[in-house]
């Protein structure tokens, strides 16, 4: 069936592309353009008609992609027509009146996929390349939709393929037990260092899904130090309420950031104490949970009361029960932990490295030291999760996949040192060899289709 989508963002604006695809595309075209179809591939300027009730619905720049050699691979048309809300709907209108059928979100995207135009790491690529918010996010989703990763994962498939051709030769010499046995060697070596491979691949520190996401961090600290402050300061807004008054914050509240390129969700807590309040308590934990999951957890104090009290060393029992549970949330993350002294400009100025040598002075009042603060959060991402431009796993459907394969090879090797039967060990390696099929899509897929091509929007 052939489909239609508005590719633009919806809403009024100055052009909107409403694309075509499918064996209709062509004599739906010929109909809006009144009979004179437009060169293939060349930009053309035509006033477009309702085909049957012949009314003028607007003046268009038109394009005639016919296939295989376009995006989805099928008959494409694309009119860029006036943004108008109206303008849209007419178009769209007369498309459906002429039996056309409005795309599914992805369905372009899918039947490129359909038409072998792109392998699934390949589509899963362009979806975050239309999410990439940051330069970081947009070179990693770019070098994904370009096969970065394809040519990878194909290639682990290929060596696997001649492994599997290694044990299956020993099984056509079975009766031949020297050959049998040296086909079959021959595949444990290639097996060993796939393995190994995947291993490094899925020990990646998690930075392809997390530049993907964005870097966690939570801003934690006891009450009023000028955690919700700093959140507005490095957001340019003011997305917290600050009241100089302790537990004003309750729920946690995130902004992103973009810091040279990469991607941030910076995270606003409730002051850590024993709180009074059942909400303030709620938030309390909201807090704690937020700095377990952050990547990075900016440790708040305030440095205007000469009392470092708040943030005992590690090991060292906290003064103060909010002390206690401020070093129980920085020391639940996983995450890296930067102390950050706020209130500097409140004399008197802090001793220099009276709160470690690594913390950072800042005014979330004046916004002295915040370059100083975000040059650390960038140097830690880039140091980190690198520049996006190396082949990673970005997705937890890809570490699974290949998690399944490497747990399969390394049943296949210890198998092997067993002296298992060759059908089992055949079996082995067919199971890994299906799993990183299922990663590029080669294989059965039908299940994760509707999951991936469902995440884009209408019109791609
Ligand atoms: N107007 C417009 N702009 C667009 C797209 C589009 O569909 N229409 N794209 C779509 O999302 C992206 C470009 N992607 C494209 C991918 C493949 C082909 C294509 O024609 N492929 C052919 C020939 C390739 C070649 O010449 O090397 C092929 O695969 O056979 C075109 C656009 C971004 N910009
Ligand atoms: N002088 C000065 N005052 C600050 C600074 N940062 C925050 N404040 C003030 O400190 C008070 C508390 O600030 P908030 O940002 O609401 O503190 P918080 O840590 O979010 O407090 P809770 O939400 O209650 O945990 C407000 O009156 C701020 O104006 C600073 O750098 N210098
Ligand atoms: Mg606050």
């Amino acid at each position: 069936m052939t489909i239609y989508a508005l590719s633009s963002a919806p809403g009024r604006a100055g052009i909107a592309v409403i694309r075509i695809s499918g064996r209709a595309s062509r004599k739906t075209l010929y109909a809006l353009c009144n009979g004179r179809l437009p060169a293939p591939r060349v930009s053309s300027f035509r006033r477009l008609r309702h085909p049957t009730s012949r009314e003028m619905l607007d003046e268009a720049m038109v394009l005639w992609l016919p296939g295989p050699a376009n995006f989805t691979g099928e008959d494409m048309a694309e009119l860029y027509v006036h943004g108008g809300r109206a303008v849209v709907t007419a178009v769209m209108n007369a498309l459906a009146d002429v039996g056309l059928r409005l795309a599914e979100p992805g369905e372009f995207t899918r039947r490129a996929f359909g038409n072998g135009k792109l392998d699934l790491t390949e589509a899963e690529g362009l979806a975050d390349l239309i999410n990439a918010d940051t330069e970081i996010q947009r070179r990693q989703a770019l070098a994904q939709h370009s096969g970065a990763m394809r040519a990878r994962y194909e290639k682990w498939r290929r060596t696997l393929l001649k492994a599997m051709a290694y044990v299956e030769a020993s099984l056509d010499f079975s009766d031949e037990a020297d050959i049998a046995d040296g086909a079959f060697k021959e595949a444990v070596p290639e097996a060993r260092l796939l393995a190994a491979e995947l291993e490094r691949a899925l020990a990646d520190g998690r930075r392809g899904e997390i530049l993907r996401e964005g870097i966690s961090v939570a801003i934690v600290g006891e009450p009023n130090v000028g955690k919700s402050s700093l959140l507005n300061a490095l957001a340019g807004r003011e997305a917290a309420i600050v009241y100089d008054e302790p537990g004003t914050t309750r729920d946690v509240i995130e902004v992103s950031l973009d810091l040279d390129g990469y991607p941030f969700v910076l995270r606003d807590t409730a002051g850590i104490r024993e709180a009074a309040s059942p909400v303030e308590q709620e938030g309390v934990r909201r807090a704690l949970a937020a700095a377990e999951a952050a990547d990075v957890v900016l440790a708040m104090v305030d440095g205007s009361c000469g009392d470092a009290g708040a943030l005992p060393a590690e090991g060292e029992a906290g003064g103060t029960p909010s002390g206690e549970g401020i070093a129980a949330a920085v020391t639940s993350s996983s995450g890296v932990k930067l102390i950050v002294v706020n209130k500097v400009d409140l004399a008197p100025p802090p001793a220099p490295g009276s709160f470690g040598p690594e913390a950072i002075y800042i005014s979330a009042k004046t916004c002295l030291g915040l370059d100083a603060l975000k040059a650390a959060l960038v140097r830690f991402a880039s140091e980190s999760y690198g520049s996006g431009e190396a082949p990673t796993i970005t997705r937890v459907r890809h570490r699974q996949e290949i998690g399944r394969a490497r747990a399969a090879l390394v049943a296949f090797l210890d198998g092997a040192e067993a002296g298992e039967a060759p059908e089992l060990a055949a079996e082995h390696l067919r199971e890994a060899a299906d799993a990183l099929g299922r990663l590029t899509g080669r294989l059965d897929v039908e299940d994760v289709l509707g999951q991936i091509f469902g995440e884009f929007c209408v019109g791609k």
